[in-house]
């Protein structure tokens, strides 16, 4: 059964996109089957995997959520799985899911409907990685209901602490109320400047405030203009340029994820034969 993680900030342009098809990239890389879901109605993620024109998509995630709302049959894996060069099986979306929200107003158990897709296709992979819309409310509920973990990408710049209070107060909630198992994987400083003043501040807010609640990644992504210029080529950093120090990032944080999910599986099993 696939882990499912969400790369969740309810700020926009704080590298959650970057990260999602990253990670999706590194680990069908190293092996895994791997889906990413683009559950952003910016869509892009579709397009940096390579999808030119994602409004002309006959299927994406708002379809495929729209049926589960209707109680129609969800379409066949076929009509919605793009398989990216990499080998991750990218699932859409286009500017529709803008209107999720409206979608889901009149809807019983709408904070569950990303869940009823989730559980449709988590047997057939190792990895479910979710690169979710800036909000919080309904979206931000689905992603939590559905997900094991979650990734913060927080941006290395002042205010990053900014509404994460509100983010950790919904995480609680659902984790004591809903989904037991979610759990916050941790916090990624991304875009970083190791040696400004400003870099350090923000490392010294992050510590202070959440320090002791949640694990930040010591291993930050530092800021590089390659990145951009990867993502107008429609490219993850580390296969435009294997050898930047964010995708030397990148790559150390997947073999940590990789490596913190073979020991849960050591103390699931412990537990379980013990
Ligand atoms: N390490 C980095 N160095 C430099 N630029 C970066 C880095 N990571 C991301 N960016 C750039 O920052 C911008 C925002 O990144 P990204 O799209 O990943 O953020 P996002 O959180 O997904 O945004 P949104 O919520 O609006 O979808 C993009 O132009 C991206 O190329």
């Amino acid at each position: 059964m696939g882990k499912v993680w969400g790369i969740v900030n309810r700020k926009g342009g704080v590298g959650k996109t970057t990260t999602a098809i990253t990670l999706s990239h590194l680990l069908s890389k190293e092996g895994y089957k791997v889906a990413l879901i683009d559950f952003d109605g910016q869509r892009h993620s579709t397009i940096v995997s390579g999808v030119t024109e994602p409004e002309k998509l006959s299927v994406s995630i708002y379809e495929i959520l729209k049926c589960i709302v209707m109680e129609e049959e969800i379409p066949a894996r076929e009509d919605y799985v793009i398989t990216t060069d990499s080998g991750v099986d990218l699932i859409p979306s286009n500017n529709k899911l803008d209107s999720f929200e409206k979608l889901m107003s009149d809807t019983t158990f709408a904070e569950y409907k990303l869940k009823e897709f989730v559980d449709t296709i988590r047997e057939d992979y190792d990895y479910i990685l979710i690169d979710c819309m800036p909000k919080m409310g309904t979206p931000m509920i689905n992603v939590m209901i559905c997900c094991d973990g979650l990734i913060i990408p927080v941006q290395s710049e002042p205010l990053a602490v900014e509404g994460m209070g509100e983010f950790l107060r919904a995480f609680h909630k659902i984790k004591s109320n809903v989904n037991a198992k979610l759990e916050v994987i941790g916090i990624l400083i991304t875009m970083d400047s190791e040696r400004t003043r400003v870099s350090k501040r923000v490392k010294a807010q992050l510590q202070q405030a959440l320090g002791e609640k949640v694990r930040i990644f010591t291993n930050c992504i530092p800021r590089s203009t390659r990145v951009p210029d990867a993502t107008d080529a429609g490219m993850t950093i580390c296969e435009y340029e294997p050898e930047n120090a964010a995708s030397k990032a990148y790559y150390k944080l997947v073999k940590e994820l990789i490596k913190d999910g073979s020991q849960d599986t050591e103390s699931a099993d412990t537990q379980f034969s013990a």
